[in-house]
């Protein structure tokens, strides 16, 4: 929402003085909030200013006084918060910070983020964000997103009803099953949607009152929070089969019927058991797509496609080994194979190429169990194995992919024999938060010589190697959800295919320059990503309309700009414009200052048309 103009509507006159009015505040795309005092504009996060108000601000909305008597600009205020960051050295801390920073000034909050997104992403999204829901019992304060338990069944959307922001186009929401790497964590999963929707304000410029986070409270599993006094959840084991589903049911149903069908809704740490099934059930029927399973294999692919530039091989002369057959594992092994068929080979070659393991070994059809269903494409006709680090050696694996949940998973031994496969190995050590991660980046570049290719879910500290310092890259969906968001939500996309995915991740490949690359990174650095957020939503538009998905009419004549014009800006707006169009009585005063302003006022409180 961009506050572009502000009519000020006298309703009242005070005791004879003009400058206690209350007045309306109109924006472009809708009323904000249908009357407002001016005391509201400093008490409405998403109007206040802080001490940024004018004093003529402050005189016509009768706030003055209750701002200390210096002007202060967003630039002098982002100095400010950047100060009170550093005094923190413990990032929970940094975060609660940042949290009540949006709570009282959105914008502030926003136009910070913008100013060093590498710096502060950790700490709105992982690893802090593990952390947060780990404790979002102490953490919860006011409402960022909606609860709706499995005792709502039947009033679903009447609790939709009761967000209060009207123009909702994208829901995020978890049922807390597989929050990161770190399990159920029931409804202090709810950090997590909170966490994504301010990534795409963030990084993709989507306006937060579009944005609802949601938890769907289903129960939990997990003992010690159901033990748990701070618990804020609904305290009973998980729902399962028909409750559950029908559970899910209503809810997606309630969320197109109350913001029509155009809603994009993401499904966001789900557990295995639930991503891929409902997934598959609904993302032809709804604007839907599973960020762990699509957004991840999305990332991932865009990494591998500015790999082959540092390797000279295409996709298709890799062979892959996965540890971790789960939503991102088996997400990511499909689009790979995907691309891999874009390069001329078929689907079977393609499958042929990769290898997968989950908890229970290789996936063998030959194992005892079997290959489980999502993952049946991706079975090897091969004798069982457990042995994850022969089969790296044997199978002369050039790529390895890390979807385990299990940190340190890649060894110095498993490293090595990476280093001795291939010449530029690439090792994707993807699993959240930071502890998780299969192997450091320290540890690949020691184990290869340094000649590996690295990235990471979560961020890490520079690489020191030979001499020469290296910036690994983060391989986190961040990089992609936000923009695919963004461009969905413009052109009304009906469904989000597995083709847009592909579409992204070509996207942010062609983004990565030869100086990342010289870097040690396959990504852009981060602080670039609202720009690829942009051009991902793009080449999203484009592709909607190619395959007859978008669900507007005409297709915008030039699509940059569409995008660019509905990105939320965090800079400040001035609530007295240059020139006030101002409805007073019958008749309406045209001023171009302040004093032309009162000085009419003034007048026509005195004829008594103004009371
Ligand atoms: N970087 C990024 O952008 C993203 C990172 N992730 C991270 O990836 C990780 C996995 O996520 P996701 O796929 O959704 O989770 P899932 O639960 O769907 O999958 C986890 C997979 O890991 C396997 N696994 C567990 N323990 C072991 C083990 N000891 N040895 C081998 N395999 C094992 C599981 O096997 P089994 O089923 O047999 O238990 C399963 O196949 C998480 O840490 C998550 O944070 C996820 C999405 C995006
Ligand atoms: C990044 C992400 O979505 C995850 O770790 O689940
Ligand atoms: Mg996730």
């Amino acid at each position: 929402m961009r506050l572009v103009k502000a009519n000020f509507l006298v309703k009242e006159i005070r005791n004879k003085n003009p400058l206690k009015v209350l007045v309306r505040a109109y924006s472009d795309d809708e009323i904000v909030p249908n009357l407002l005092r001016g005391v509201d504009y400093v008490r409405h996060p998403r109007l206040n200013k802080g001490l940024a108000f004018s004093f003529e601000e402050r005189q016509v909305l009768g706030i003055h006084g209750l701002l200390a008597g210096t002007v202060k600009t967003q630039e002098e205020q982002i100095a400010i918060c950047k100060y009170s960051l550093n005094r923190y050295k413990n990032p929970l801390n940094k975060h609660l910070y940042l949290a009540e920073l949006l709570d009282t000034n959105e914008k502030l909050f926003y136009e910070l983020m913008s100013t060093d997104v590498e710096k502060y992403l950790p700490l709105v999204y992982t690893p802090t964000v593990g952390l947060v829901c780990q404790r979002f019992g102490l953490v919860y304060k006011r409402p960022r997103g909606l609860f709706i338990t499995l005792h709502d069944k039947g009033k679903i959307r009447g609790i939709l009803r009761n967000w209060p922001e009207t123009h909702v186009r994208a829901i995020c929401f978890t049922d807390g099953e597989r929050i990161l790497g770190l399990g159920d964590l029931g409804a202090y999963g709810m950090g997590i949607p909170i966490g994504k929707l301010c990534l795409y304000t963030a990084l993709a410029g989507v306006p937060p009152a579009h944005c609802l986070p949601i938890t769907l409270d289903v129960g939990t599993n997990n003992q010690m929070l159901l033990e748990d006094p701070m618990y804020i959840g609904i305290r009973e084991k998980r729902a399962t089969g028909d409750s559950y589903d029908e559970f899910i049911e209503e809810f997606m149903e309630a969320c197109v019927n109350q913001y029509t069908h155009s809603i994009l809704l993401q499904f966001e740490d789900f557990a295995l058991a639930n991503a891929t099934r409902l997934l598959d059930r609904y993302k032809n029927c709804y604007c839907t797509f599973n960020d762990d399973i699509q957004g991840t294999a999305s990332v991932v692919v865009a990494g591998m496609f500015a790999a082959c530039r540092i390797t000279k091989k295409k996709l298709k002369d890799n062979i892959y080994l996965f540890l971790g057959a789960g939503s991102a594992g088996v997400g990511i092994a499909n689009l790979v194979c995907d691309a891999m068929v874009e390069e001329g080979i078929s689907m079977e070659e393609a499958v042929k190429k990769i290898y997968m393991f989950d908890a229970g070994g290789l996936l063998s059809t030959k194992r005892q169990g079997g290959v489980p269903p999502h993952a049946t494409k991706f079975g090897r006709d091969m004798e069982p194995t457990k042995d994850f680090g022969s089969l790296v050696g044997s199978l002369k694996v050039t790529c390895l992919v890390g979807a385990s949940t299990v940190g340190g998973a890649f060894t110095s031994a498993i490293l090595q024999q990476m280093g001795k496969n291939t010449e530029r190995p690439q090792i994707y050590a993807l699993s959240n938060p930071t502890v998780k991660a299969e192997c450091t980046p320290q540890q690949a570049y020691d184990a290869t010589e340094g000649r590996c290719i690295y990235a990471s879910g979560s961020p890490f500290p520079p690489v020191k190697f030979g001499g020469k310092t290296y910036h690994t890259g983060q391989g986190n969906n961040s990089y992609v959800f936000p923009g695919i968001a963004l461009g969905v939500i413009l052109c009304h996309a009906h469904h989000v295919p597995d083709s847009m995915f592909l579409t992204a991740a070509k996207t942010l490949a062609k983004c990565v320059t030869q100086k990342d690359l010289d870097l040690g990174r396959i990504y852009p650095h981060l602080n670039e990503v609202r720009v690829i957020s942009s051009k991902i939503a793009v080449s999203i538009i484009n592709r909607a309309f190619n395959e007859g998905l978008a669900g507007i009419y005409p297709k915008p004549e030039n699509v940059e700009d569409f995008v660019q014009k509905y990105m939320y800006n965090s800079k400040y707006v001035d609530y007295l414009p240059d020139r006030y169009d101002y409805p007073c009585g019958d008749s309406k005063i045209k001023v171009k200052t302040m004093e032309e302003l009162m000085a009419s006022l003034t007048k026509k409180t005195k004829k008594g048309r103004c009371k």
